[in-house]
């Protein structure tokens, strides 16, 4: 299997490689073969790149909204159009089932760019009525901004990320994941086909360190993280350090509340979908699955009984439902999770194993798991794991749960299940979390802001709050009198 691009990164409309970068393999997590070759990013290449960034910006400003908006269409188009080509690629690079990336990843990416390609020219400033004179506001773009990837959702991740900054006037140098380099690069081509002047969306490769470099550079003006709450720590202080805007789309543990009046097989379905999806390896993942006692035991049987019938293995077989974790690391970090959870205690209601699939002993698959008995100060109940492991915690009453389920450092997401929508109602507006669902799991529609609190992130992506995150307000005042002067 080969997938290697026509070159490492896309700088100012055109592939650029320095063999001088680290390698940076590619690995297919269902195999674990190499399928590409990449380089990281020297700062040479980091250079041009920022600099390709810094030209062009300033002309694409200046074009109408909906000027801009037409090459963000044309480019969801393509999207469209490419959708089984790029699901492939998502698949080879992540190892999610193919019957994922086919519905969840492009496409995901190409609502993006349809939708802030029509909304940008509505998101305007404001006039201000200053009885006689008054005030209007612009809203600008910043400039240079950066965007960082997680490995889960490639390409979503990187039109979150891009159409509200390309949008609203700013171009984007933007640094995959280096566990999943491939569809970035894919975007960038399209962004071209689709008439995007050269240098507003580039693609540099790399680890950490060119992340950081990127962050730091002075150019820069806003930086958005999709990652780990230690590196959003990371970035956002090197940010702050240098008054720079910044968005933190940041992990998780987040509470899926299941009351006794709950349709039970939908709450099931919300709870697998929220743990299972993408070998778990989401960030908005309903991890900590609170289920009343009244419905407790019934839930937990029928939900084994859903869970045993998934379909493990090859990912590009459309009738797979779950393929490997991204890497070897991760594979191993769920693995002693899943020691941890039967160390403290917790009962192991089905999985738990590193299936042996024939054909692919070389990769990084894991069953999906279900803990139950799992009390709060369990390290699984704590922790973000990032793959396929569901904790099961009792409770009795709506007051306990509640407090039990803010009792964390995390507020990305939550979930509620019940008939009682007065109740749904009352108990979202209790959680802490940024992004929630009631009689749903895990659907994040562009319309919709999405983001966390506390330790889960700053900012939000989507829906016109993004538009608000690439922009800078600026607050002019009209004198229609004479100037009251003293002097
Ligand atoms: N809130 C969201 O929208 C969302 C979405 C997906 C994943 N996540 C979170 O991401 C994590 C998993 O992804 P991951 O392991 O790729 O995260 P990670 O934090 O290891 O890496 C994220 C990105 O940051 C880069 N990076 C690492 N150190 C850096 C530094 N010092 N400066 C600048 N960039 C740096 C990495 O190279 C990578 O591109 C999980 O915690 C998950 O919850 C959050
Ligand atoms: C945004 N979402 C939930 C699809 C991917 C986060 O990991
Ligand atoms: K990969």
């Amino acid at each position: 299997m080969r997938a290697q691009p026509t070159a490492s990164h896309y700088v100012n409309g055109r592939y650029i490689e320095d063999e001088g970068g680290a390698p940076l393999p590619v690995i297919y997590p269902a195999t674990g073969e190499t399928i590409a070759t990449l380089h990281s990013a020297t700062p040479n290449v980091l250079e041009l790149a920022i600099e390709a960034a810094r030209a062009a910006q300033p002309a694409w400003a200046r074009l109408k909204p909906v000027e801009r908006g037409r090459v963000l269409r044309r480019a969801a188009d393509i999207l469209r159009a490419r959708n089984a080509d790029l699901a492939r690629i998502e698949t080879l690079d992540t190892g999610k089932a193919i019957q994922e990336t086919l519905v969840a990843d492009a496409p995901s990416a190409a609502d993006c760019l349809e939708y802030f390609a029509g909304a940008v020219a509505a998101f305007n400033g404001e006039m201000i009525d200053l009885g006689g004179p008054f005030a209007y506001t612009r809203r600008e773009p910043l400039g240079v901004c950066v965007g960082i990837g997680a490995w889960n959702y490639p390409i979503q991740i990187a039109g979150w990320k891009s159409a509200p900054a390309l949008a609203m006037g700013n171009a984007m140098v933007f640094k995959p994941s280096e566990n999943t380099p491939l569809s970035a690069l894919a975007l960038a081509e399209i962004y071209s086909e689709a008439g995007l002047p050269d240098g507003l969306f580039n693609v540099v490769q790399g680890y950490g360190d060119v992340g950081a470099g990127l962050v730091g550079h002075d150019v820069v003006a806003k930086v958005s993280v999709t990652g780990s709450v230690p590196t959003g720590r990371k970035v956002l202080s090197l940010a702050g350090s240098k008054m720079k805007h910044a968005t933190m789309e940041l992990g998780g543990k987040s509470p899926l509340i299941v009351f006794d009046d709950a349709d039970l097989e939908n709450a099931i379905g919300g709870a697998m979908l929220g743990n299972f999806y993408s070998t778990g390896q989401v960030c908005s993942n309903g991890t900590r699955v609170f289920v009343q006692k009244g419905l407790h035991d019934r839930f937990v049987e029928r939900l084994v009984e859903r869970t045993k019938k998934i379909r493990i293995g090859d990912p590009l077989d459309p009738d797979t439902q779950m393929g490997p974790l991204v890497n070897r690391l991760q594979q191993e970090k769920v693995v002693s999770y899943i020691a941890a959870g039967k160390q403290d205690g917790a009962t192991l209601a089905f999985g738990g194993n590193v299936p042996s699939l024939q054909g692919f002993e070389g990769g990084f698959f894991i069953e999906p798991t279900v803990f139950t008995g799992v009390t709060d100060g369990m390290r699984i109940a704590r922790e973000e794991i990032f793959g396929p492991v569901m904790s099961v915690l009792k409770f009795d009453n709506e007051d306990e749960v509640i407090e039990r389920a803010n009792d964390t450092e995390f507020g990305l997401a939550a979930g509620v299940f019940t008939r009682d929508l007065p109740r749904a109602h009352r108990v979202i507006a209790e959680l802490q979390a940024g992004t929630c669902w009631i009689n749903a799991y895990n659907l994040t529609p562009v319309e919709m802001p999405f983001g966390g609190v506390k330790q889960s992130g700053i900012g939000r992506e989507n829906s016109l709050a993004a538009l608000a995150h690439y922009s800078q307000l600026k607050a002019v005042y009209v004198e229609t009198g004479d100037v009251a002067s003293p002097y």
